[in-house]
Parts: structure tokens; sequence; C-alpha cells
């Protein structure tokens, strides 16, 4: 039976955590000294907030079918990505099919190309994708794994982002990816004080508990390759994102260089099966992690995934809560998924996109099995503030 048409696509704006996940108050240890580009500076060294990291806030996309049925998303992008959605993409979708995901997002793509293909615009493509595949859930009363053909494991098995890898090993993850405090500009006492902080955790947490540092693209090559070799000794099992998402080369030659065993990752930043295609082409690493909100949305993720597989390379994708969960339960190539820690000390599991989302589901023990509640399975909290900024 055909679907009711779209009706209207609105898309709002957030301030304060969500999707926006760097925006939080003082004290968070997701904004405490953590290595970044801007860290050669030492005026940006101490937080990221001070370069502008949640300048943009969470944006809120909503899709309305003719019915009534609505289905959101929520990324990132703020208002500029909500100017792109309203003024440029809703043309693709008002008045549509809403299962004509392919041509629609074909239609976002390349006609933003020109001033697009990454970034901010494939952002917004994202919020709109995902927000189109939750109303077809809702629509068809089936949750977005069915929709994608269905699960291949009974249960989700998450490792945990944060400062606390200990805390996270005794609230029952498998692993622990602490982010890189110290950057190159902070010379050889900073690379000292990473990894004492990579043999104290080691110490906390023993032997077989994985280990990972998140470098937030902090790096260069020399760095990076230095950094990898002095932390095999404490048996760091991957190195994330030590470069620039553009130095496809350094990645390459990072992954040729780093010492046995070790795992490269990287793709948070990355975008489109076009530029995955780079970094599996070039054999730039071994897990490739794209965060669904901003790499094109699932109708992307599809593709990128699917070259992953065909090389034999592991895609576990980057945070996103429920949109990357109904992904990683359907795919072979994505054995396990990324939690978040945004409890400000890391010392309790919360939801990833508190306060925006009811119903978010979170781990228990480190595994997580998924409702059949429709589309992702969550609704939106219309009492966080949303704002309309360009209504049509
Ligand atoms: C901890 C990292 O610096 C960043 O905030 C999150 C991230 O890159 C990840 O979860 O991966
Ligand atoms: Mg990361």
């Amino acid at each position: 039976m055909p679907l009711p048409l779209i009706k209207a696509v609105r898309a709002y704006v957030v301030r304060g955590g969500g999707a926006d996940y760097h925006d939080q108050g003082e004290g968070h240890w997701i904004d405490d000294h953590i290595a970044t580009p801007m860290s050669r500076y030492p005026e940006y060294r101490q937080s990221r907030q001070s370069f502008g990291i949640n300048v943009l806030g969470t944006l809120v996309v909503e899709i309305e079918a003719v019915d009534g049925t609505i289905g959101f998303a929520v990324t990132t992008g703020g208002e500029p990505a909500a100017y792109i959605v309203e003024k440029h993409l809703a043309r693709f979708l008002e008045g549509r099919d809403p299962t004509e995901v392919e041509k629609i997002w074909d239609q976002m793509y390349f006609s933003t190309q020109y001033y697009g293909r990454k970034g901010l615009v494939v952002n917004a493509i994202s919020g709109v994708d995902l927000a189109l595949y939750d109303l077809i859930g809702k629509l068809r009363q089936e949750p977005v794994y069915a929709l994608l053909g269905g699960k291949v494991r009974d249960e989700l098995t998450f490792y945990a982002t944060g400062a606390r890898p200990d805390l996270a090993k005794e609230l029952g993850f498998i692993g622990g990816k602490m982010p890189l405090h110290h950057g190159p500009a902070e010379g050889e006492e900073g690379l000292r004080k990473n990894l004492e902080e990579l043999e104290t955790m080691r110490n906390r947490v023993g032997e077989d508990f994985w280990l990972m540092f998140d470098c937030w693209m902090s790096l260069d090559l020399n760095y990076a390759t230095k950094l990898a070799h002095k932390a095999h000794e404490y048996g760091l099992k991957w190195i994330e994102e030590a470069l620039s998402p553009d130095d496809y080369w350094g990645y390459r030659d990072l992954k040729k260089n780093a010492p046995p065993g070790m795992l490269v990752t990287t793709g948070e930043h990355e975008a489109t099966r076009w530029g995955f295609r780079m970094l599996l082409e070039m054999e730039c690493c071994d897990i490739i992690q794209p965060d669904v909100g901003w790499c094109g949305g699932v109708t992307e993720l599809i593709k990128i995934a699917n070259l992953a597989d065909s090389k034999g390379v592991m895609m576990i994708p980057h945070g996103s809560s429920v949109y990357s969960y109904h992904f990683v339960i359907t795919r072979h190539n994505s054995p396990f998924a990324e939690f978040l820690m945004m409890a400000p000390k890391a010392d309790e599991v919360v939801p990833m996109f508190h306060p925006q989302l009811i119903g978010e589901p979170v781990p228990v023990n480190g595994k997580l099995k998924l409702g059949d509640a429709p589309g992702f399975g969550v609704e939106l909290n219309r009492d966080v503030g949303l704002h309309r900024p360009y209504p049509r």
C-alpha cells in the first residue's frame, strides 16, 4: 500500500547537550584540555569551547506526512543547517512519496554540491535522511533496523568513550577510549604525560581490557607514529583520528608504520561514499568510523558500510546513539558499537542525546537489546526550547 505523501519539512535549533555533545557545562571531561588541531595556540588549549566547538548547536529536523505522522532526527549543524534544510532541501521532499529515499538523497546532494560535498551541508542532508527513515518506520510501524534488513545479532556490545576507562570497565564495557590530552605543541613533556595517563589506566584495568586513544585530528605523522610505538608497550588497541581528515597520505603511512597489532582508526569527520572510498582504497585505516548524522545519513551509510565490507574493513560508527544502533545491529562488519559517556565525570551511564530524546535506550552492563518501537524508537522532547529560525 502506498504511504502518505510528505506534507512539510521543518528545521529547529536547540542549545545545550544533545546531538551537539560538546555543548556541556564547565568541568565536563569532554572540555578539559583535550588535544585538538587548535592546541598549537596556547590560548585555545584548555577548552574546546574557547575556539567555538559548540558554536552551532543541535539541529532537529521534522518531516510530517499528510496523515499527521511525524518523523524526526537530531544531529549537529544548528542555525546554518536549519537554513539549508528549510531554504534548499525541503523542496526535494514536500509533496513526495517518503519511500523515494535514494532519489531524494541524490537530489539533496547534487543540488548542493557546488557549495557542499562535506561538512555542514552533508550534516544537514544527514539530518533530513535520518528523519525520513524515522518517518518511514513510523508509517510502516517497523523499527529502522527492520527496514535495513533485520538484526544479525540479538544485542549490541559497547566500548565507552570517556576520561575514565577504569570506571567503564566496572560498568561492563568491553573497552575504554580516552581523549588524548596533550598535542605536539606541548613537546616531550606532553608526550610523557599522555603515556603516563595510559600507563595509569593500564595498571587499573589489567591486561585484557581494551584501551584506545582518541586524538581528535590533533597530531602530525611523526608524533602519531612515535606515540603509537611508545603506547604499544601499554597495549594500546587503537589510535584514533590522529591526523587531519584530509591527510589520506599521512593515514596511509601511519597505518604502514604502526606497531604490529595496533589498529589505526578514523572517519568521524569524513563524509559520503567518495570520502570513505579514499580512506579504503588508500588503505588508511583498519576501522572506519562514520557518524551517521554527519556522513550523509542512513542512505549513504549503506554504501559506505558495503564498501568497507567488500574490503574486509570494520565499520564502527562514531557515537550518534539510536541513529547508529539501528544500523550496527544489521551489519556483520560492525561487531560492536561506541557509547559516549556524557556524565561530566564519566562515572555513570546517562543517555547520550539527553535532553532532546525521550526513551533513548542506554547500555546496561555494556550491552543493549533494541526494542521493536517504530522508526528509531524515540520521541522528541518538545520541552527543550525548540526554535524554528526560518519558518516558511
Ligand atoms: C573524545 C573526543 O575528543 C570527542 O569528543 C568524541 C569523539 O571523537 C569520539 O567519540 O570518537
Ligand atoms: Mg573520535
